[in-house]
């Protein structure tokens, strides 16, 4: 194994990074425009990781700020009823508001998302809100890319970081790219490098690997070069996924392994990375292989791109080993 979780800890895993609300078109295969209604779940990329690895039976926490509104409340109270620890999720008082991000689905392929950003309450956590404690009692710490976007957010994750690797926690960057939330291409690239130096298991789509490349020579766009930039840093995996066609991990050891994507009945693609996310570690938390942790995550995330919410479908174990059996029978098809 190319990474190793510390044992006795409190919490299996922390994530830090945006608490936000979705808002996803419930008239589905039109655009935008012509969308009238839609339905509200608890959204951002690392709190449906969080909420993933909660239905997956883990204990977890989150470090976070919500906004002093409904919407703030609505998402504590979901936390809370999926069993997540609130401790360290802060409530603004400068009267910052909650992100929103409204989905439009145009077709099972062609999705987008219009995020409403300015003046997010997630972006306003400060590193004195950041729980060392919390850090310390935990085998794994998730780190958004997107929490890096501004500061105090950004010095609040980079604190994060420097936490974990004091108390020996594991820590996953997940880059999560949103770029309506960066100032420019070159920001986002100085401070995810900067993260994912310190990060001992690296995930991102070859597009968001693309942004951390480019002043870089890798013209071919190799993932193995990608990967093996990182080794010689503190990683010890790094996974590059593309989209339908799967996924790729490298293992510092050398290895390369690669996962093929299950067949879905694809309703919207967001939410395949978070609850991929999800499924792969806690594959690795389990003590699976590295293929059959990123096998279980493929199959996590045909079962959220096959429903409306990110959120809310995050599914349990018995139904990810489901979802393998059926297609293993030929139950289930792509369409
Ligand atoms: N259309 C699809 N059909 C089946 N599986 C998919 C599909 N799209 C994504 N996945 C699965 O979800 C994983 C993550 O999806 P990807 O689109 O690469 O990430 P992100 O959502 O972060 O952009 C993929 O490696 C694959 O296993
Ligand atoms: O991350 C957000 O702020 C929006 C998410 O809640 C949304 O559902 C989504 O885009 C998930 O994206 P993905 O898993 O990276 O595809």
């Amino acid at each position: 194994m190319s990474v190793i979780f510390p044992e006795g800890r409190e919490f299996e895993f922390v994530a830090i990074g945006r608490l936000c609300i979705d808002l996803n078109a419930n008239e589905i295969n039109r655009p935008m425009e012509q969308t009238m209604t839609f339905t509200k779940y608890v959204g951002g990329s690392p709190a449906n990781i969080t909420i993933g690895m909660s239905r997956l039976g883990r204990k977890t926490a989150f470090i976070g700020k919500i906004a002093d509104d409904q919407m703030g409340r609505f998402i504590h109270g979901y936390l809370t009823r999926e069993g997540i620890d609130t401790r360290n999720v802060v409530t603004d008082k400068t009267g910052a508001v909650t992100g929103l991000a409204f989905t439009e689905i145009k077709s099972p392929t062609d999705c987008s998302i219009l995020m409403y950003r300015d003046n997010a309450a997630d972006l306003k956590l400060s590193p004195t809100e950041v729980s060392e404690e919390l850090i310390a009692s935990s085998r794994m710490l998730l780190v958004s890319g997107t929490a890096l976007a501004a500061s105090p957010s950004r010095e609040a994750a980079l604190l994060a970081l420097d936490y974990a690797r004091k108390h020996g926690t594991v820590v996953v960057l997940d880059i999560d790219y949103r770029p309506y939330t960066w100032k420019s291409p070159e920001e986002t690239a100085a401070y995810c490098n900067l993260a994912a130096e310190k990060s001992d298991i690296i995930v991102g789509t070859r597009e968001e690997f693309d942004q951390m490349e480019r002043f870089e020579r890798n013209p071919d766009r190799s993932d193995r070069y990608t990967a093996e930039k990182w080794f010689g840093c503190k990683a010890g995996i790094v996974i590059i996924k593309h989209g339908k066609e799967g996924s790729i991990a490298y293992t510092k050891d050398g290895g390369e392994h690669r996962a093929r994507s299950f067949p879905a009945k694809v309703v919207k693609t967001f939410g395949a990375g978070d609850s991929y996310a999800a499924g792969f570690l806690h594959g690795l938390l389990s003590g699976w292989t590295i293929e059959r942790s990123m096998e279980f995550g493929s199959a996590a995330a045909c079962i959220v791109i096959s429903s409306h919410s990110c959120s809310d479908a995050m599914p349990t174990e018995t139904q990810v080993k489901d979802y393998i059996e059926r297609c293993e029978r030929g139950e289930i098809t792509a369409g």
